[in-house]
């Protein structure tokens, strides 16, 4: 089926902010994660930015691969927001078109294209210091719908329980939007 957007979806233009702070593709409080912020697009679309940092490199001067991983992985469950769905990547294959320099910024488009009942697939592009750059890495992923019970059943308890005690529901929701 075609993904539906859903009504109450972040509009246009709109960033989507951390999920979770500690988080190692977006929040804030991880000081060599990525830092990725990503932006609700038209449809069940995100764009994503990434500045690769010199904590980020396997070759010198270069992102590592597992990195760039990380920024696709992390672009394409940011569209699970767009579906309010809660999931996980239960699959994500990753081209590796061009090698991405410490301090570029690498510009990440993705989509929903299909959702067959559990199941969401997506697909992504990361270009080279924008949207009209060169193509350095590209991927397709499987997500699939969890409960928040996923969470709570998997995760550590103290990180758990941090998170339900925050006061603010709308933080509370987004820590288990993918992966607390
Ligand atoms: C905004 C924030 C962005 C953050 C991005 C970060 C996203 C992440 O990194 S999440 C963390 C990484 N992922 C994980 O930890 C997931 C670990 N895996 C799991 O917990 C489980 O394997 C899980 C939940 C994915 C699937 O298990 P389960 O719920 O038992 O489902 P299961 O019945 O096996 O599969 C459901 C369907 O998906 C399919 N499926 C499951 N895994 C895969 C896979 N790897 N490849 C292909 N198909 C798969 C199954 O074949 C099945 O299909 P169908 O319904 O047609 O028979």
């Amino acid at each position: 089926m075609a993904p539906v957007r859903h009504p109450d979806a972040p509009a246009p233009g709109e960033l989507l902010g951390a999920h979770y702070d500690q988080c190692f593709g977006c929040g804030g409080s991880q000081p060599h994660g990525l830092h990725l912020e990503a932006r609700a697009a038209e449809g069940v679309r995100v764009t994503a930015e990434f500045t690769v940092r010199p904590a980020h490199q396997g070759a010198p001067g270069l992102a590592h691969g597992g990195v760039l991983a990380t920024a696709l992985d992390e672009t394409l469950g940011s569209l699970n927001w767009l579906l309010r769905v809660i999931a996980v990547t239960g699959r994500l294959e990753t081209d590796f078109v061009r090698p991405v320099p410490v301090d570029s910024v690498l510009y990440l488009e993705a989509e929903v294209t299909a959702v067959h009942h559990r199941k969401i697939y997506s697909t992504a592009i990361g270009r080279i210091g924008g949207p009209e750059g060169p193509v350095a890495v590209r991927a397709d992923a499987l997500f699939i719908e969890v409960k928040v019970d996923h969470f709570i059943e998997n995760g550590r308890p103290d990180e758990i329980r941090a998170v339900m005690a925050d006061p603010d529901q709308i933080k509370r929701a987004r820590a288990f939007e993918v992966n607390p």
